[in-house]
């Protein structure tokens, strides 16, 4: 269903899949998917809906100030976040998930401001890593409801940041990519790694 060239079908797929794996569980997580850049329209879930039940016909469009254009339903106030994102990084696909282990990690690194992975062949899942033998950094930035407030901190590091992904304190994961295949595999890889660094923890003597 992924490869499917209608984008409803797609995103409404993926949305369920990451929601059955239980990294967007009680209404948590929204997604993006962009279907063209000028002037810029998203298909996103509408806000406050199961992500595990969201139909292809259900999903919402919005434009670039966050205000639904075709469809019922409200605009997730973190859209404000993803259109930061698209805009700095050129993405297509922004998803925004709330594993356990990504929001726990993310709360004990909010003070270290990065988690460090390193060693991993799974690295290379992440655009541009190419060796085991380097460090990869997924940013922490701290939580806030203010989702313009929130936008606007992370967005002038966005272009520092690596080109896929980071964490929101206490809140999340945002992973995207330059496809809707891209974002969903930096999801993938970033949620083994986070895993991987929580199972580190917990087996390591400290
Ligand atoms: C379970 S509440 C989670 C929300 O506050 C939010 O963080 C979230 O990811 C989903 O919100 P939504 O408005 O459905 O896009
Ligand atoms: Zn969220």
């Amino acid at each position: 269903m992924l490869s499917s060239s209608d984008p409803r079908q797609a995103l409404s797929w993926v949305i369920q899949d990451l929601h059955k794996r239980g990294w967007a569980t009680g209404t948590g997580g929204n997604f993006s998917l962009v279907t063209r850049r000028d002037p810029l329209r998203l298909l996103m879930a509408p806000s406050g809906v199961d992500k595990g039940l969201v139909q292809p016909d259900e999903l919402i469009e919005v434009d670039a100030k966050s205000q639904v254009v075709t469809g019922n339903g409200k605009a997730s106030a973190e859209t404000l976040l993803h259109l930061a994102i698209i805009q700095q990084t050129g993405a297509a696909s922004v998803l925004h998930t709330h594993s356990p282990i990504a929001t726990l990690l993310s709360r004990r690194a909010e003070v270290t401001g990065a988690i460090a992975f390193s060693g991993y062949e799974m690295q290379k899942g992440l655009e541009g890593i190419t060796t085991h033998e380097t460090e990869v950094h997924l940013p922490v930035f701290p939580n806030d409801q203010d989702m313009a407030a929130l936008s606007q901190a992370v967005l002038p590091q966005l272009q520092a940041a690596p080109p896929w992904g980071v964490l929101i304190a206490g809140h999340g994961l945002y992973a995207w990519g330059n496809s809707l295949f891209a974002a969903r595999r930096h999801v993938e890889i970033l949620e083994f790694l986070l895993e991987l660094h929580y199972r580190e923890l917990t087996l390591l003597p400290h």
